[in-house]
């Protein structure tokens, strides 16, 4: 059964009978299916309606926890509540690196680079450097993205001494030895249609607010193949494996909306120690790590839109699964086995008007004993006499 909640940002209150989180001046805790708004559409919109109700037959009795729906208002923002000048004034001496992992994106990575580069290094000083580490490409990669004026690096000039391995995860780690901010910001280097909010977006909270150390970006996500448009279709690796898997093992990070998504931006004092998986696996274990090591409340999310990338064929999908899954496969083992009884709550996204609308799913986790088992059964085909 689903539950039906738009988000980001409105006036809301935890109801504390239903631990959900619930319109304020709404104060029927006890109806079921509580509507929640979490606004992260610019906070200059005005009003709130009925889009914000549970509505039809969709009603359900589980809905976002306690905290996922207090962090999703508090820490749920839009890329339009981060203009320029004011990440300018709380920058100061704070020194901002942006990397991009490429690897094989000569097609995409120049005018990355370029609108970085006027935009947020020439126009204003609010990015101090821009990097490429080359991840090992076979084209024009290197050359395209210094001539769009990024410094280029190349995988194995960083640490030689440690022969580098293929991966995205193992040039975001080498690139914290040849960047020098106090916030790294990752981007990868395969977007379309790229705009510097993607940027300004995930500094904001990290500039203006020393209490949070990780932050990422949230999009809709169209599927291109060909020429056929799917609006919602991307991100089938997160659909399908890390979100799952997130909400069954890790339910306070339910409210990420892009959990694998390739832009967030973190203090290097967070980055420097976490470990990263070499390949996929990396985003998927940062957020878990970083939320075990500085809780949820030191993480935020910013919407910026609209995501198009080259998107990858089934098969290149399946390894990065196999590669998130071996990431969450250390991380269980680590806690220790599985943690008690995995959550059966999964908390999906959609987009509306407002912002993202969240619908939870109670997701079917019972099981039931071997038929052989049951007395019943054993009675009419006469297995008690076995
Ligand atoms: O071994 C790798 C694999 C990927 N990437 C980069 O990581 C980003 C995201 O990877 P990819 O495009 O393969 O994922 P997709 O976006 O297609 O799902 C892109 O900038 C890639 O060039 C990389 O640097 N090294
Ligand atoms: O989310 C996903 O399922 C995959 C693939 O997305 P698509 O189904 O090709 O839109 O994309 C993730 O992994 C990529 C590589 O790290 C990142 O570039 C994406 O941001 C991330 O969402």
């Amino acid at each position: 059964m689903a539950v039906d909640t738009p988000f980001a940002g409105w006036p809301v209150r935890v109801c504390p009978v239903r631990r959900a989180i619930v319109v304020t001046g709404d104060d029927d805790c006890n109806r079921t299916g509580a509507a929640s708004i979490i606004r992260s559409t610019s906070r200059d919109d005005k009003g709130w309606n009925d889009r914000g109700r549970n509505t039809g037959d969709d009603r359900g009795s589980s809905n976002v926890t306690h905290e996922v729906g207090d962090w999703l208002r508090r820490r749920s923002s839009a890329a339009a509540d981060w203009p320029v000048d004011r990440l300018l004034d709380a920058k100061r001496d704070t020194r901002v690196s942006v990397v991009l992992p490429a690897l094989n994106e000569a097609a995409t990575v120049g005018d990355i680079v370029k609108v970085i580069r006027t935009e947020l290094v020439e126009r204003v000083p609010l990015v101090d450097e821009l990097v490429v580490v080359d991840s090992g490409s076979t084209d024009d990669t290197s050359r395209v993205a210094a001539d769009a004026g990024a410094r280029v690096v190349h995988r194995d000039d960083i640490l030689p001494a440690l022969p580098a391995v293929r991966g995205k995860g193992e040039v975001l780690w080498r690139s914290l030895l040849v960047t020098d901010g106090d916030i790294v910001a990752f981007v990868d280097a395969d977007l379309k249609d790229f705009s510097a909010d993607f940027v300004t977006g995930i500094l904001g909270p990290l500039l203006t607010d020393p209490s949070v150390q990780l932050v990422k970006a949230m999009y809709d996500r169209p599927l291109e193949i060909g020429d056929t448009i799917v609006p919602a279709g991307g991100g089938r690796v997160t659909e399908l494996v890390a979100r799952p898997l997130l909400n069954l093992h890790w339910p306070e990070l339910a409210g990420f909306v892009q959990p694998l998504g390739g832009e967030y931006a973190a203090r290097r004092t967070l980055l420097e120690q976490l470990p990263f998986p070499c390949g996929y696996g990396i985003e998927t274990a940062m957020l878990v790590d970083t939320l075990r090591l500085v809780g949820l409340d030191a993480m935020a999310q910013v919407d910026v839109g609209v995501r198009r990338h080259n998107h990858q064929d089934e098969a290149g999908l399946g390894r990065m699964a196999a590669e998130i899954l071996r990431a969450v496969e250390r991380r269980l083992r680590r806690a220790g086995a599985h943690p008690a009884e995995p959550n059966t709550v999964l908390t999906q996204f959609e987009r509306d008007e407002t912002g993202f609308r969240v619908r939870t799913h109670d997701i079917a986790a019972r099981e039931r004993p071997p038929m052989a088992t049951v007395p019943e059964y054993r009675a009419r085909t006469r297995l008690v006499e076995r």
